[in-house]
């Protein structure tokens, strides 16, 4: 479980997370919406412990976010970082070698469902490509944890569709939890469990999906747009 008490994070004058406290449970997929600015990143960021908060917690089952968590949480960053020289499977023999729960097996297949071959260089890797490389690389890892910051960004609608389906198969909600920020709401809802809204640093909301059309008859994007537009008034 991930709990989050009362978290901020201020970079310069700039108040990215605002006494931000929120809860997650095991066996979700959770996506975090909200509009540019709001601190998606910046939380997820914090989550990874590649990021330390201004003030407040945050403990995932019971430890500490702080670098050492990168050892047992998969974060997929917003950045392309891989290395341009590398292959594919130069980048997973990287992997390999900085994570203990790397099963390069598994991302082999998530690579084969995903299409890209292992001897591909990444620098001659279209964008759609490497964020499959990237998505792969990431579902490799055995983590109780996935924490993917924007991971359809820049993506066309046929590429999100097939990482949306790699995230269905090669997610094991027994006893991993996958939380996700996009702007691509509806493109993931099917794959949601709960939505965390934020805006301005704050969680505006957090709910279960169902819920949601449930009790408000709307879709998701109707629903955020409303709430949105409520939490701007003065
Ligand atoms: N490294 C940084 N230095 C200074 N300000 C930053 C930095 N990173 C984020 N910010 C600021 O913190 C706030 C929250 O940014 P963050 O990237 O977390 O939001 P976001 O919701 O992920 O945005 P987007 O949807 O545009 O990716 C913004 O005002 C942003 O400009």
């Amino acid at each position: 479980m991930i709990h989050v008490n009362n978290a901020s994070k201020s970079y310069g004058r700039t108040q990215a997370l605002k006494q931000l406290s929120l809860t997650l449970e095991l066996g979700k997929i959770i996506g975090i919406a909200g509009e540019n600015g709001s601190g998606k990143s910046t939380l997820l960021k914090c989550i990874a412990g590649v990021s330390s908060l201004s003030s407040g917690t945050i403990h995932i089952d019971g430890q500490p976010a702080d670098r050492k968590i990168a050892e047992q949480l998969a974060y997929l960053p917003d950045a392309d970082l891989f290395y341009p020289f590398f292959t594919v499977g130069e980048l997973f023999d990287y992997y390999r070698s900085q994570f203990s729960d790397f099963n390069e097996r598994k991302a082999k297949e998530v690579l084969d469902f995903l299409n890209v071959s292992l001897s591909s260089k990444m620098a001659k890797l279209s964008k759609g490509n490497r964020g499959r490389v990237k998505m792969a690389a990431t579902l490799g890892r055995e983590a109780r944890y996935y924490v993917m910051d924007e991971p359809f960004s820049g993506m066309d609608p046929m590429v999100r569709a097939d990482l949306v389906k790699g995230l269905i198969q090669f997610t094991d909600l027994e006893w991993q939890t996958l939380i996700l920020s996009t702007h691509e709401i509806r493109e993931v809802e099917i794959l949601l469990d709960e939505l965390v809204l934020l805006q301005k640093g704050r969680v505006l909301a957090h709910r279960q999906l169902e819920d949601i059309r449930a009790e408000t008859g709307m879709d998701t994007v109707n629903w955020m747009t409303n709430l949105s537009k409520a939490g701007e008034q003065p």
